[in-house]
């Protein structure tokens, strides 16, 4: 019996706060890795975004080992504290490698062996991405292993509030990590303070550690039975092979085509096989919500560098955890027991489902959205077009003649005007509040708020400093973005309420189907989906885009659509189940066990029907 405190075991107190701390540490170290590429290791922008998004899909790939450590080998408890190990030691090694005054020899606050720093923190990533991936879908399923069979409703809101740990976690890491970034320290020299930035995440993952031990001894830990990712492979093996071998006719059917295993395997372990195989087939369609949700930090991001507001950043990183922690809690206290109340069958298969259209409606929104700001972006000139300015300052009109076959480019960058040499020169600067002219004493200022986006031209007269900068011509050649950048927040609201619907529901649904000794096999299937729907945006980023953006908008929102409808018919076939009735049936069948099944007979009849109902449990014999 384990200790409870208003009907919620007290051990998953330990294991939300673990998890608050693990995504802290894990959100915080991303919000600040391109910036330390960038800017530390001086890489170019396509080779650290390339390197970031390598890493974040390892991340989501890594699960699949984690989940068969737990659950062939070690159990969830020891792969959790093992794995953080792990992964404390390579946020400990990335917090060093970003410490220039290393390999600082000369002390001119650059580093003098880049090789070393790179070699450190590329190791620091692998083992950071080993650690979060591998235990990502053991402790959601070792919080699951904490609830009895009459807790299904404390069940599902425990993941709920998990989720809501995690996107708390992510909110406070990406608002104040990027802040210590800001600072500077150093022993030699004053940097930016990246050790800093990197050694809290780092702080974070050893509590989440000493949280995660500090629980130990009121955790529910299911012991591993044996080597069962092999086994199962074997299994599958097996019966395709069988299935093979007896492929003419006149051998009878079988109801599903792992029953070829029966003659060498136990029916428990293919009954567990046909519940794992029916769910891995649902998640197929899934990685297709992925693939757009993972937009925001692409294409979303770029579409607001062309709306208006000075808050690009902040709202980028922190709106979806923001929406998160009000939506879960609205979703889960007031829309879902209303539409329950309106006696509507919403399952998690049909929540999915309709995250999905939101996530699509979301896109529509963003193409919206392009098409306004389209409509105020300057007309570039085309790969086959040059555009030519020309300044008239003489007094009368003069006709422009332009021969098609010449060419004509003046490119010049800098800040300084030589008035022989050079007499045009571009610059291109963030947050321009002044701009000054400076001719020794003398100068001219011009202060005010230059617009984002916008691009002016400024004429000099020669007469400018014997006369007054008065006589100085502006040219606005660009107007400022206009498009406000409150208009993405539709999109957001959209994508995040997707978002609750789908991934707060898949991550219940996961646990509730997968059999006793495969649910962190079933997690890290879940976990998966997304790593795909990455790669997906990593290759269309890759093949280029539509020639119009919006277009590009509604053609993945038309694409997630067409996805949701094969899911709902998918999902109409499926039979939700109870895996733990499956194997207590097949175990009688087997005539096993019978004080084990006289208990899981009892402690099934306890449950309550509304909580079965409220799940959309159909209860069937796979
Ligand atoms: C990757 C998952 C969907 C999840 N992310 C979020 O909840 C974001 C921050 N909204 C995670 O487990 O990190």
């Amino acid at each position: 019996m384990t200790a409870e405190c208003c009907g919620y075991p007290i051990s998953i107190f330990f294991i939300v706060v673990n998890e608050f701390c693990e995504r802290f540490s894990y959100y915080g170290m991303r919000a600040v890795l391109v910036l330390y590429f960038r800017y530390f290791l001086l890489w170019d922008d396509d080779l650290a975004t390339s390197i970031y998004h390598a890493f974040v899909a390892l991340c989501y790939l890594t699960p699949i080992l984690g989940a068969i450590i737990a659950d062939s080998w070690l159990g969830k408890f020891k792969t959790i504290i093992y794995l953080s190990i792990v992964y404390a030691i390579g946020q400990v090694t990335m917090a060093i490698s970003t410490i220039h005054d290393i390999t600082d020899a000369n002390r001119d606050g650059t580093p003098d062996n880049f090789t070393f720093h790179i070699a450190l923190s590329m190791l620091g990533l692998i083992l950071i991405a080993l650690g979060t991936g591998g235990i990502k879908p053991c402790v959601a399923a070792f919080g699951g292993d904490q609830f009895q069979e009459h807790q299904s409703r404390q069940l599902n809101t425990f993941f709920s509030v998990f989720y809501l740990c995690i996107n708390a976690g992510s909110l406070l890491s990406t608002l104040i990590t990027p802040v210590l970034r800001a600072q500077e320290c150093g022993i030699h020299t004053q940097q930016q303070c990246y050790p800093l930035a990197f050694g809290v995440p780092a702080v974070l993952m050893v509590i989440s550690l000493v949280v995660f031990i500090a629980g130990s001894g009121m955790y529910v830990k299911t012991d591993p039975e044996g080597n069962i990712m092999w086994s199962v492979c074997k299994c599958i093996g097996f019966a395709i092979k069988n299935r093979f071998r007896h492929r003419s006719s006149s051998y009878p059917k079988r109801e599903h085509w792992m029953d070829w295993a029966n003659e060498k395997y136990d029916k428990l372990l293919i009954a567990q096989i046909k519940m794992v195989l029916k769910v891995l087939f649902l998640y197929i369609p899934l990685p297709m919500f992925w693939t757009l949700f993972d937009q925001k930090g692409s294409r979303w991001t770029l579409q607001a560098t062309t709306m208006s507001g000075d808050f690009v950043s902040i709202l980028i990183s922190t709106v979806n955890p923001i929406l998160i922690l009000t939506l879960v809690p609205i979703m889960d206290r007031l829309i879902f027991p209303l539409i329950q109340k309106c006696g509507l069958n919403f399952s998690p298969l049909k929540r999915m489902t309709v995250g999905m259209l939101f996530a699509a409606m979301a896109f529509v929104s963003a193409a919206l959205v392009q098409i306004e700001i389209d409509k105020t972006l300057p007309n570039f000139p085309s790969s086959s077009e040059s555009q030519l300015k020309v300044v008239n300052t003489y007094s009368t009109t003069l006709n422009v003649t332009i021969s098609p076959n010449e060419h004509l480019l003046i490119e010049s960058f800098g800040v300084q005007l030589h008035t022989s040499k050079h007499t045009y020169s571009t610059i291109s600067c963030m947050f321009v509040n002044d701009f000054s002219l400076i001719h020794g004493e003398q100068w001219c200022e011009f202060s005010r708020k230059f617009g984002f986006g916008a691009s002016y031209t400024f004429l000099i007269p020669s007469t400018v400093f014997s006369d007054d900068c008065e006589s100085i011509t502006e040219v606005e050649d660009m107007k400022p973005n206009s498009v406000h950048m409150a208009l993405q927040i539709p999109q957001y609201f959209l994508i995040t309420t997707g978002e609750v619907m789908f991934s707060v529901t898949g991550l219940q649904f996961s646990y509730s189907q997968a059999p006793k000794n495969m649910k962190s096999v079933l997690q890290a299937g879940w976990l998966c989906t997304n790593a795909v729907g990455n790669i997906i945006v990593l290759i269309v980023a890759e093949l280029g885009k539509l020639p119009k953006q919006w277009a590009e908008y509604l053609l993945f929102a038309s694409l997630l659509v067409a996805v949701s409808i094969i899911f709902s018919i998918m999902a109409y076939f499926y039979t939700y189940i109870d895996p733990a009735e499956i194997e207590a049936q097949v175990r009688k069948e087997q005539g096993l066990e019978p004080e084990e099944m006289e208990k899981e007979t009892l402690e099934m009849e306890e449950k309550d029907e509304d909580q079965k109902n409220e799940q959309g449990v159909k209860q069937t014999k796979i």
